[in-house]
């Protein structure tokens, strides 16, 4: 043990996979002591890296000739709060993860640098800022009595009050969240309040309407479009407790917010709250810690919550706010319907009654929506000859025509190729398009209505910074007659002219294996027929519609949607949850293995799996993933069960020190409440 005159230890971790805290000296004397929170330059291997300091000591069990100086502590930014801290902590803890690799990507890039210019830069320009606060909302509109008493709910509430809205499609939710803002201001003169959407393109527009109902709020936000030097100045001002509302997707659930006093989560149902690659967090579920520890409100909401939400309301442990009523004057839900397409064949993918629907829209000024959830021109190419199709060599996937680009993409490992001229094996020059994508649509549009003003939105037309935001506007300014898209266009949009949505092809989702695949399915008909028909009566007078293009017109979860059911949907869906011993009445984590050769991964999972027994956790037997192959690495997956979280997360903890010390070529990760199994 090295008793250091002058000196003092800084515990750091760091951004590396190894479960380990590095101490570094540091000359403490006269100077005043660094604490945890801050940032340090530390020398790590031949790199000099940043690391977050989470104590400080008199001495070190390592011995004096091999402890390295720290080289700087970044003592102009403040320090990390006990409360982050414990967050990181939590999040490292609960997915298994060591805390540096958590806490410090968490962090912007310009923070971890090993200059500080970028960060210096940032300091001085937030100081520039205009330090005025004014809370006050300005042109702030009269709520119906089920939005007033939401609205004094949320924003009244003191103390941990997780609140489930469970609101319609267009009833208004946003200004509930934004009246209790409003409240949660006037009453918390330095408060701050999160606000989480699950995507990035519906930022722009609660962006506006935030702005324009607090102009005198600091407004920062957290997503993954913004570059490295305006992420350092929002991060900061949150930081910094200057910015009082922080509206981000995820990734903002791991912003620094000393005075946090509210957590809205909109569209709290959506899958994109959990991360799939890396750190495999849920920001929902991150979110609600975050306010339990604080001791502070937090409202979830949605039209289709999540089960888990829904479980949760029901037992109430969760709060329930309902809005059973859409939020403008005469909007009423739109009334939907089932095409059957056995009965009506469709042409270029439209069923002859969606056609006729489109064409009154159309002679009315109104806009319509085709919603269809694959983009490209087509799933796969193939050659009537010889049965030939185009599969990914590295994938088990096919590869997808995008006509428009004349190319052949594989959606999973970005392998790109020119569109054959003929076929690769038999040398047939017929290959044909199979099945039907977003381009294939607006191709076929285009033809049956030559007059119409057609947008297609999806991650192939809005790759471009910007491009969707664009989009989205020139929907809103009304220049688009019919509008076709994938999950892009599905969820959370407020469009106004709307009065029509086309549902093309949901019926693979009816009969996939994952047991979430109804829950998510219902919810997302629900989101994209709930954006027909938001601002009232359309000029013709008549309701909007929702019409669903099926071959299964009789499967009950259509008629749960046609009826817009979702009570009634849940509660059947979580007693089948229980009676199958599925989430939420079930825990799980999922060890997933890469490896070239599927019968290497598969071996290290069995080992892994005889690794430890728990006569309370089950361990299933290794499997394939389903989509096997992924530019060319093969993958498996061992899935465990617990009954119980605690009993899960103290069996992974064991476990994985284990399995930590298995010598191994084969790349291994787990996830705990795996989402896609
Ligand atoms: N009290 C009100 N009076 C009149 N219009 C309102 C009122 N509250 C909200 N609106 C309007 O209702 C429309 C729908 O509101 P909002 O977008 O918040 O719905 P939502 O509940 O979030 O729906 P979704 O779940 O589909 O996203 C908006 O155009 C909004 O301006
Ligand atoms: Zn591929």
């Amino acid at each position: 043990m090295s008793g250091l005159l002058n000196h003092c230890i800084l515990q750091v971790v760091l951004d590396t996979p190894l479960h380990a805290v590095f101490d570094y000296r540091w000359p403490c004397a006269g100077a005043e002591r660094p604490q945890a929170g801050q940032l340090a330059l530390v020398p790590f291997g031949r790199r000099e890296v940043a690391g977050l300091i989470v104590g400080v000591a008199d001495s070190s069990d390592v011995p004096a000739d091999k402890l390295k100086d720290a080289l700087a502590v970044r003592s102009q930014l403040s320090p990390l709060s006990p409360q982050w801290l414990a967050l990181a902590g939590f999040a490292a803890d609960y997915y298994q993860r060591p805390l540096g690799e958590v806490a410090l990507p968490g962090l912007p890039k310009n923070t971890r640098l090993a200059t500080t210019v970028a960060l210096d830069r940032a300091l001085k320009k937030l100081a520039k800022l205009d330090t005025a606060h004014d809370g006050t909302p300005l042109n702030v509109p009269q709520l119906n009595p089920a939005q007033q008493q939401a609205a004094d709910a949320i924003g009244g509430a003191q103390g941990y009050l997780p609140t489930l809205l469970h609101g319609v499609t267009g009833s208004g939710k946003t200004e509930v969240y934004l009246q209790a803002c409003a409240q949660v201001l006037a009453r918390e003169p330095d408060g701050q309040i999160l606000i989480l959407v699950p995507e990035i393109n519906l930022t722009p527009q609660l962006e506006g309407n935030i702005r324009a109902r607090f102009p005198g709020v600091m407004l920062a936000t957290l997503h993954s479009s913004l570059s490295e030097g305006e992420r350092m100045l929002h991060w900061l001002a949150a930081h910094e407790g200057r910015a009082r509302i922080v509206l981000g997707t995820r990734l903002a659930i791991l912003a620094s917010l000393p005075a946090l006093k509210l957590i809205v989560i909109d569209e709290e149902h959506d899958p994109s709250y959990k991360q799939q690659e890396g750190l495999r967090y849920s920001a929902r579920d991150l979110a609600v810690w975050r306010a339990r520890q604080l001791n502070i409100p937090i409202v979830l909401g949605s039209a289709t919550p999540s089960l888990e939400s829904w479980q949760h309301a029901q037992s109430g442990r969760y709060r329930l706010l309902t809005l059973r009523e859409r939020a403008v004057q005469n909007a009423v839900l739109p009334r939907i319907s089932l095409l059957d397409m056995e009965r009506d064949k469709p042409q270029d993918g439209l069923t002859s009654a969606l056609v006729a629907a489109l064409r009154l829209r159309m002679e009315r000024g109104e806009q319509s929506l085709l919603f269809l959830n694959r983009r490209g021109y087509a799933p796969v190419i193939c050659c009537e000859a010889c049965g030939w199709i185009s599969n990914c060599h590295r994938c088990t996937a096919y590869m997808v025509l995008h006509r428009p680009e004349h190319r052949l993409r594989c959606h999973h490992c970005s392998l790109e190729m020119r569109i054959p001229r003929h076929c690769p094996d038999c040398g047939n020059v017929d290959l044909q398009p199979l099945g039907r994508g977003t381009q294939r649509v607006e191709e076929g549009l285009q033809q049956l209505f030559p007059a119409a003003r057609i947008l297609r939105i999806d991650a192939d037309s809005t790759r471009r910074k910007g491009s969707a935001q664009a989009a989205f506007d020139s929907v809103h300014r009304g220049e688009v007659d019919i509008l076709i898209g994938t999950q892009m266009v599905a969820k959370g949009h407020d469009f106004k002219n709307l009065t029509l949505v086309g549902i093309l092809n949901p019926d693979t989702a009816l009969f996939s294996q994952d047991y979430r695949a109804s829950e998510r399915l219902f919810a997302q008909l629900m989101q994209v027929a709930g954006r027909a028909g938001r601002a009232g009566q359309s000029a013709g007078g008549s309701v909007s519609e929702v019409l669903i293009q099926t071959r299964y017109p009789q499967h009950p979860l259509y008629g749960s949607v046609v009826r817009h059911d979702y009570d009634n949907f849940a509660s059947a869906l979580l007693e089948e949850r229980q009676q199958a011993a599925l989430p939420p009445f079930l825990y799980q984590a999922l060890l997933r293995a890469e490896a070239p050769e599927l019968a290497t991964a598969i071996d290290f999972l069995t080992q892994a799996r005889d690794l430890l027994v728990h006569p309370e956790v089950t361990l299933h037997d290794p499997i394939p993933m389903s989509m096997t192959r992924v530019h060319n690495v093969d993958r498996a997956q061992l899935l465990l069960e617990a009954a119980s979280r605690p009993l899960l997360q103290a069996f992974l903890k064991e476990w994985l020190q284990v399995l930590r010390t298995v010598k191994t070529r084969v790349k291994w990760s787990l996830e705990v409440d795996p989402v896609d199994i």
